[in-house]
């Protein structure tokens, strides 16, 4: 269970969105979403594509505008506070799927991570800014000589890294990041995640974590939203979400993950699911099944996921 000391950092309350409102192709990508992010967690952040990850992310960081419902950053609502967005973006940062197309092309490294660096006042201080570019890339792994070369000169795992330092220059409390391995070698994979890992440790960074691998996603998150078709359909701690899923969807995402073990591997069998019940018009909403694990339910269906916890 979260420590009830721990600062919420971020807070969500009944957020909604709909892109294209009104018109034929309306997609509601947020319907009625809340929860909290606590300081120095992983939130980690799963669902099938489409189901609405990336908007959320970009909500919070007021990308995108919600249609209603709230977030809060540090005590501070965002959306009231239009003055303090300068603010606010030195402070929560976007670390993105694919590493080439969130880089400019034109810009050697040093200048990539100089602009964030710029943000926060090291623009007249030519000397400690280049010290500072060196340091940046030190921390991600990377060295000097690789400060004056272009993006197009290196690998996807190196250019993510390009991507985190850019990020941190700004020194950020908090860090979106979207799939940030889903684009990589399956062998570099490990390398980014543990690298975010590390960081998060030395920096006290809060993340929120999204991609639609439910394994890497229970390695790094302390706990997990599942999401589907724009709801948050099941909240846990990763160990809960991974070893107990109350949710026929999470079940059904669980069972598609492949096992490292041949025998159990061999015997898996995908539960497929049928979402035609989330249409049946009856009211649901997050209802606590064990301490701080919340499924979402009517109170007949969480009576019946209680019970098959016993
Ligand atoms: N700018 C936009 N305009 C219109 N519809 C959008 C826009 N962005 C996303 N959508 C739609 O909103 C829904 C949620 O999309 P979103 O990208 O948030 O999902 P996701 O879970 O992050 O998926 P993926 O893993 O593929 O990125 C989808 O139906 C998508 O087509």
């Amino acid at each position: 269970m979260q420590n009830p000391q721990a600062k919420k950092l971020v807070e969500i309350k009944n957020l909604n969105l709909t892109f294209n409102a009104g018109k034929s192709n309306a997609t509601k990508a947020i319907d009625n979403i809340s929860f909290d992010i606590y300081e120095g967690e992983t939130f980690g952040l799963v669902g099938e594509s489409g189901s609405g990850k990336t908007t959320i992310g970009r909500t919070i960081l007021k990308l995108y505008n919600q249609d209603s419902g709230t977030i809060t950053f540090n005590g501070e609502d965002m959306g009231s506070k239009k003055k303090n967005l300068k603010e606010f973006r030195k402070e929560a940062q976007m670390i993105f799927q694919d590493p080439q197309a969130s880089l400019n092309g034109r810009l050697r490294v040093a200048n990539i991570i100089g602009e964030g660096l710029d943000q926060v006042g090291y623009s007249k201080k030519r000397s400690e800014r280049a010290e500072k570019v060196l340091e940046l890339l030190k921390l991600v792994g990377l060295n000097k000589d690789h400060a004056s070369r272009y993006p197009h000169e290196f690998s996807g795992g190196q250019k993510q890294r390009i991507g985190i330092a850019r990020a941190l220059a700004v020194e950020p409390k908090f860090i979106i990041a979207d799939e940030p391995i889903s684009a990589l070698d399956v062998s570099v994979q490990a390398q980014v995640v543990n690298l975010l890992a590390d960081l998060q440790k030395k920096n006290n960074l809060t993340y929120l974590f999204i991609a639609h691998d439910l394994a890497m996603v229970k390695y790094i998150s302390d706990r997990i939203g599942v999401m589907h078709w724009g709801k948050l359909v099941e909240l846990g701690t990763a160990d809960e979400v991974y070893n107990h899923p109350l949710h026929p969807y999470t079940k059904s995402l669980l069972s598609a993950v492949p096992e490292p073990d041949p025998i159990s591997e061999k015997n898996r069998v995908i539960q497929p699911y049928d979402a035609s019940f989330e249409k049946d018009g009856q009211d649901r909403e997050m209802v606590e099944v064990t301490p701080g694990h919340f499924v979402l339910a009517t109170p007949a269906e969480a009576e019946e996921y209680k019970a098959a916890q016993k």
